[in-house]
């Protein structure tokens, strides 16, 4: 069971987190949503609605991996499926963070289907990627206001390609996660310079 220390050290990371990419544009308003493991059962998320580049401790509520509420009187985010389809597949993950930044947001709309990303060398900062020469599919799954179908569209997909680093949901934004807090953070910063390199390669490509 987890203990009050370690729901305040991963919602001060999340904190931190949310500073560092308000700053840089890619959580507007309240979008975005962020959650880590607290224990194999127990997974602390964001409340809904709240700004993420001002969140406090209280800015957090604990919920099961089934998703029943810990937190009396907290609301979870309202993408809580999405998370819970993380931890519940891959216990070794222990953090997933949702981002709306513009790049993804604009890339997520040129495309169908699926985002390609080879020929860089950041895609070295994505888990267990030794080279250049790898090349990374960022499915995109049409946006649905039913979360829970979203997440089982997800699941099967994921079950199919268990070696995603993260995906988009057109017009909507990009999912991706990690081992802890710190990993599931470097991979959004790759994820965002590489989607800003694809815009700008189809902007001078024109
Ligand atoms: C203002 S963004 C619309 C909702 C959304 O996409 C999001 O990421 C934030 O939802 P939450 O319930 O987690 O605040
Ligand atoms: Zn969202």
């Amino acid at each position: 069971m987890h203990s009050e220390d370690t729901f305040s050290t991963r919602a001060a990371e999340l904190i931190r987190a949310g500073r560092f990419f308000f700053e840089r544009g890619w959580v507007p308003a309240t979008a975005g949503n962020f959650s880590a493991r607290l224990d194999e059962r127990h997974v602390a998320i964001t409340v809904s609605g709240r700004h993420k580049g001002e969140l406090t401790a209280e800015d957090f509520l604990v919920v099961d991996v089934e998703g029943q509420v810990r937190s009396e009187g907290k609301r979870p985010s309202a993408e809580l499926p999405l998370h819970l389809q993380i931890y519940q597949r891959d216990e070794s993950l222990g953090a997933v963070l949702h981002t709306h930044s513009v790049n993804a947001t604009l890339l997520s709309r040129l495309h169908r289907d699926v985002l390609v990303l080879e020929g860089y060398e950041v895609l070295k900062a994505l888990r267990g990627i030794g080279t250049h020469e790898a090349r990374v599919e960022v499915p995109i799954f049409p946006n649905d206001q039913d979360v829970p179908r979203l997440a089982a569209r997800v699941q099967e997909y994921m079950a199919e390609h268990p070696e995603m680093h993260g995906y988009l949901i057109a017009g909507h934004g990009l999912y991706t996660w990690g081992r802890s807090v710190e990993e599931a953070c470097r991979h959004v910063e790759a994820f965002e310079f590489l989607l800003a390199c694809e815009i700008e390669m189809r902007r001078l490509s024109r």
